[in-house]
């Protein structure tokens, strides 16, 4: 379903991904690992193409993939950096949004799944940082997709948030779609990930 060939990005002389390849299968998860600053953001931002590779290319269903694509947009959902959320809407009305946008549903489903239902009302600056994490990863399961490309999905979450993690994605393969994640977590990666891409070799 993604295929990435050779890529190479620089920022100025520092040069952080050097002829990257990988290929990731519906049903799969591949696993980005390596320590602090070894390039895993910058690949998944290459990836999904908010960053621009300097060579080398990402491909979906065969096609070079388009961030502008609609397409793209129904197939691929991410979570990447801190999620940008519009301060005035509620967990509930960014749901909402996000269900009408992309042509999903199931808000109150998402809510429950991710414990927000008693948090539903308020505004994303009065969450505490794991209901933050906990509503971008509910923005994007809300969504159709085929591929999931999570940066560090782990982050802020709690022990139970994590296993629900490790559940989720577990299902999300099994439903066929493809899972893209850059972690720190071993238990994480040794429960989802089929294969690793380790920018730390
Ligand atoms: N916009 C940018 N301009 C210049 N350098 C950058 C930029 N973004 C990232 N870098 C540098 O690129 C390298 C890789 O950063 P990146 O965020 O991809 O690493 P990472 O593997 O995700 O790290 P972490 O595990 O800390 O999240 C780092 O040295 C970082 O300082």
């Amino acid at each position: 379903m993604l295929e990435v060939r050779d890529l190479t990005k620089a920022y100025g002389g520092l040069t952080v991904l050097r002829g990257v390849s990988f290929t990731v299968r519906p049903g799969e998860a591949t696993a980005v690992i390596g320590p602090n600053g070894a390039g895993k953001s910058t690949l998944l931002h290459c990836v999904v193409g908010s960053a621009e590779a300097d060579s080398g290319t990402v491909s979906l269903d065969g096609a070079v993939l388009r961030e502008s694509d609609p397409g793209v947009r129904a197939a691929v959902a991410s979570v990447l950096d801190d999620f940008d959320f519009f301060p005035d809407l509620s967990v509930v009305e960014h749901l909402d949004l996000h269900a009408h946008a992309h042509g999903g549903g199931g808000v109150d489903e998402v809510l429950a799944e991710l414990g927000l239902e008693g948090v539903s009302d308020q505004l994303p600056a009065t969450l505490s940082s794991g209901q933050r994490r906990r509503l971008a990863l509910a923005s994007c399961l809300i969504r159709p997709r085929r591929l999931l490309v999570l940066d560090e999905p782990e982050q802020r979450l709690d022990a139970a948030g994590r296993e629900w993690l490790a559940d989720r994605l577990a299902a999300e393969k099994a439903s066929g779609t493809a899972i893209l994640l850059a972690t720190h977590d071993v238990g994480l990666r040794d429960a989802v990930a089929d294969q690793h891409v380790d920018l730390g070799a």
